[in-house]
């Protein structure tokens, strides 16, 4: 049998909403005065877009084979991220056969070594990854999961990430993350008031519930111990990505002086096998990989296999159906997250939209992944989309 060829690559751009979630206009829960490391400076603390959180954008990677079949993946990169496609990536995938996954993920990384290896680089190079594996399933007729190593469960279990766990939970959801409100620089005042959001949103959901924080990278070692340590009378689960990631040290520091019990996870801003290495050994209990942003599922298939030589657990960070077929497959992977794109966090919503068709959500907090092709997704055609760049 001829195997199929990649006959062309093709970056496009949406402005609003989609694969770049924080990009919402008007106002939503995601930008409503969140810490952040750029809350030292009081005029950045009420909105993340106010310091370009959004500016990127969504990128689409689409790949057409030579039978006129096309696969594609949508990621945070916009318009930088499709210049990379366009004038340096698409010379990797053109001509060579469609199951070339591992010498094109090479390829890719090594040639872009020089100015990329993390951040929107490795972003675009997940949405390259993302959108072959797509054409694959396509043209297999397989969901990718399939591809990946067939289902070790028979559907996911979700945790919502949102401003709203009391609502989460009446929507059968297993727990609820909210967003850490106030950072470090905000002083005792915001300490005092961190505390009270967590303990007015305990008294709502009981104690059986699960609650976590996000911290968004936004403190300190000594300010994320005292809040761990304080929070753990109301039965914190999780304390989320409490430190810059490069600070792996202080991850490991934190590590050690949090209160028993209580789990330190990150990652969602790490990327490839080599940033998970380091962060695997600071002894956090979960790692949080972005397949939208780690280097896609080629890449998270090492990442996986490496937290699980270390014992660790691999929650993936929203990322939709490009998740669900990585999470279906893995033990180590026990549930998954759902992000609550709804404005207030009250309902849920496919997390793309209204970029995708067919992408599908929890209901009672359960998602059987649709055995479709592919990912399963298809590209809303009324949704605009731009092509800034040609090769
Ligand atoms: C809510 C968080 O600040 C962020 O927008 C999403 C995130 O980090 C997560 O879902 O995890
Ligand atoms: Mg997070």
């Amino acid at each position: 049998m001829t195997q199929p060829t990649i006959r062309e690559v093709r970056a496009t751009t949406v402005r609003g909403k989609g694969a770049d979630y924080h990009d919402q206009s008007g106002y939503h829960w995601i930008d409503d005065h969140i810490a952040t490391p750029m809350s030292v400076y009081p005029e950045y603390r009420q909105s993340r877009q106010s310091f370009g959180l959004n500016v990127l954008g969504t990128l689409v990677v689409e790949i057409e084979a030579s039978d006129g079949t096309v696969g594609f993946a949508v990621t945070t990169g916009g318009e930088i991220g499709a210049w990379i496609v366009e004038k340096h990536l698409a010379r990797f995938l053109e001509g060579r056969p469609v199951t070339d996954l591992e010498r094109i993920w090479d390829q890719l990384y090594r040639s872009t070594l020089y100015y990329g290896r993390r951040g929107v680089v490795l972003n675009t190079i997940s949405g390259v990854d993302l959108a072959l594996y797509d054409l694959l399933g396509r043209l297999r007729g397989e969901p990718v999961y399939a591809l990946i190593g067939g289902p070790v469960r028979d559907e996911l279990q979700f945790y919502a990430t949102g401003a709203r766990p009391d609502i989460a939970q009446q929507l059968g959801f297993i727990g609820g993350k909210m967003p850490l409100h106030h950072a470090p620089a905000e002083g005792q005042q915001g300490f005092v008031d961190n505390l009270a959001a967590l303990a007015d949103m305990r008294s709502r959901v009981g104690d059986d519930f699960w609650l976590m924080w996000d911290c968004w990278m936004s403190l300190d070692v000594e300010y994320a111990t005292r809040l761990a340590h304080a929070a753990a009378e109301h039965k914190l689960k999780w304390m989320e990505e409490a430190l810059i990631p490069d600070d792996y040290w202080g991850y490991a520091q934190l590590k050690r002086q949090a209160p028993a019990g209580m789990l330190i996870t990150s990652g969602e801003h790490e990327a490839t096998r080599w940033g998970f290495r380091q962060l695997l050994e600071t002894g956090v209990d979960i790692i949080q990989p972005d397949v939208n942003w780690c280097g896609g599922i080629t890449e998270l298939i090492k990442i996986s296999a490496l937290a699980d030589a270390h014992g660790t657990m691999v929650v993936p960070h929203g990322s939709s159906v490009y998740s669900y077929h990585f999470v279906v497959t893995r033990t180590n992977s026990p549930f998954a997250e759902f992000l609550m794109m709804h404005e207030t966090a009250e309902e849920v919503v496919p997390m793309f939209t209204p970029l995708l068709l067919n992408e599908p959500v929890p209901v009672n907090g359960r998602l059987r992944v649709p055995e479709t092709p592919g990912f399963g997704v298809e590209l809303n055609p009324e949704v605009p989309r731009e092509r800034p760049y040609t090769h």
